[in-house]
C-alpha cells in the first residue's frame, strides 16, 4: 500500500470538506469528537468503523466513554496525513449517521 503525504492545501480542502474535523497543532493529525444518544449508538458507530478501517488497513486511535467517541486519525508509516486518513474519516461520517452533534 503507497501512502503519499497530503501538503496544507489538500489538508485543507479535505477538512473543509469533511466538516468538524481538526488539524492538530503539529499538523500530523487530524480529530474529532462524535456524540451519539447512547453507548449503544457508539458501540455501533465503532462497529461500523471498524470493519471500514478493517477493509482500507487503516486504523483510528481512538477512545470511547458511553455516548462519546474521540477519533484521532494520522498514517503513522509517513508521519503525516494521507489520502488514507480522509478516506477512513469520510467513511467514520456515514458510520456516524446518528450521531447528536
Ligand atoms: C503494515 C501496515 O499495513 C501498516 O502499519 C498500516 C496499518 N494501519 C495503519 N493505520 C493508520 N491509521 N496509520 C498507519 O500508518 C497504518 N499503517
Amino acid at each position: 500500500m503507497k501512502y503519499e503525504k497530503l501538503d496544507r492545501a489538500a489538508i485543507d480542502e479535505n477538512l473543509a470538506e469533511l466538516g468538524g474535523w481538526v488539524l492538530a497543532a503539529d499538523g500530523l493529525s487530524i480529530s474529532k469528537t462524535f456524540k451519539f444518544r447512547n453507548f449503544v449508538e457508539a458501540f455501533g458507530f465503532m462497529a461500523e468503523s471498524a470493519l471500514a478501517a478493517e477493509k482500507f488497513n487503516h486504523h483510528p486511535e481512538w477512545f470511547n466513554v458511553y455516548s462519546r467517541v474521540e477519533v484521532k486519525l494520522t498514517t503513522h508509516d509517513v508521519g503525516g496525513l494521507t489520502d488514507h486518513d480522509v478516506k477512513l474519516a469520510k467513511a467514520m461520517e456515514k458510520a456516524a449517521a446518528r450521531r447528536i452533534d
